[in-house]
């Protein structure tokens, strides 16, 4: 079965393929619609790179890229994307922050000054729905860290993205306020119902929000675990104390360092 994000026996090389990094090798990755993946592995085993293929910021030298049944060939204007730093416009309110991608991605880009009003309450519930009620008007540097994280995620999905690819998006902030994201994660894609690929350093993180979380070799990656896990939702953060979640945390360390140790 083809899914909503299909990468089939990839091959990337950085920098021409006699001398160049070869940073995946042989890799297939199969995300189904709606589906939270998480991505792990040792540092430097092209998960970064993974979330460049799927969202078309480059191209395999071997293999296909596929996402919703397209092959990708260029940037894929149906994905948002989070990073670890926000990067928000100082010059810019919050508001007009999260607004951004429409005034570049077509068809908003085309109906935004007609549509302004719908688009101002569009982003106005996304700041709701992510705790940021009341906010809009405030610049990036009067908010805390974690809510430019939040405001940040309002800002991926302000044009109702299908595919939200999310790339350590909260590995700068401190546990607590890591935590509340999560939940924050939790909430919006119970409710938008999107597809999600993160990639994450942080092993609780990927067992508490994902569906399925696949383990990367040590570089040149490849996927040399798919693990599901099933509990039900919507999951409290008292799950993660439970000893059914600690075994899977400690699964996925083993198969990381085992695959550290083989590179
Ligand atoms: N633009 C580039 N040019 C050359 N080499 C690159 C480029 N981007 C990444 N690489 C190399 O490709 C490999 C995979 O990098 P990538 O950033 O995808 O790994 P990663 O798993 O995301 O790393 P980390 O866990 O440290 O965030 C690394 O060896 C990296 O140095």
């Amino acid at each position: 079965m083809t899914g909503f994000v299909d990468l089939r026996n990839v091959r990337l090389t950085y920098g021409g393929t006699a001398d160049g990094t070869l940073a995946l090798d042989g890799l297939d990755i199969n995300v189904k619609k709606g589906e939270f993946a998480a991505v792990v592995g040792p540092s430097g085993c092209g998960k970064s790179t993974l979330m460049k293929l799927a969202t078309g910021l480059i191209t395999p030298q071997e293999g296909t890229v596929e996402v919703a049944e397209k092959e990708v060939s260029g940037p894929v204007s149906i994905a948002g994307m989070a990073f670890q730093n926000p990067s928000m416009l100082p010059w810019r309110t919050t508001l007009a922050n999260v607004m951004l991608p429409l005034e570049i991605v077509q068809p908003h880009r085309s109906k935004l000054r007609r549509e302004k009003a719908s688009y101002v309450a569009r982003a106005e519930d996304l700041l709701k729905l992510v705790g940021l009620a009341g906010f809009g008007e405030k610049y990036p540097w009067q908010l805390s860290g974690g809510m430019q994280q939040r405001a940040n995620l309002c800002r991926a999905l302000i044009h109702d993205p299908a595919l939200l690819m999310l790339d350590e998006p909260f590995g700068a902030l401190d546990a607590f306020t890591r935590e509340e994201l999560w939940q924050v994660m939790r909430n919006l894609h119970a409710e938008k119902g999107f597809t999600v690929i993160l990639v994450t350093h942080d092993l609780r993180e990927a067992v508490y929000l994902a569906d399925k979380v696949f383990v990367m070799s040590a570089r040149p990656g490849r996927i040399i675990k798919e693990r599901e896990v099933t509990f039900e939702r919507p999951r409290p953060i008292e799950l993660t104390y439970e000893n059914a979640f600690n075994d899977i945390v400690h699964e996925l360390r083993g198969l990381i360092a085992d695959a550290r140790a083989a590179a």
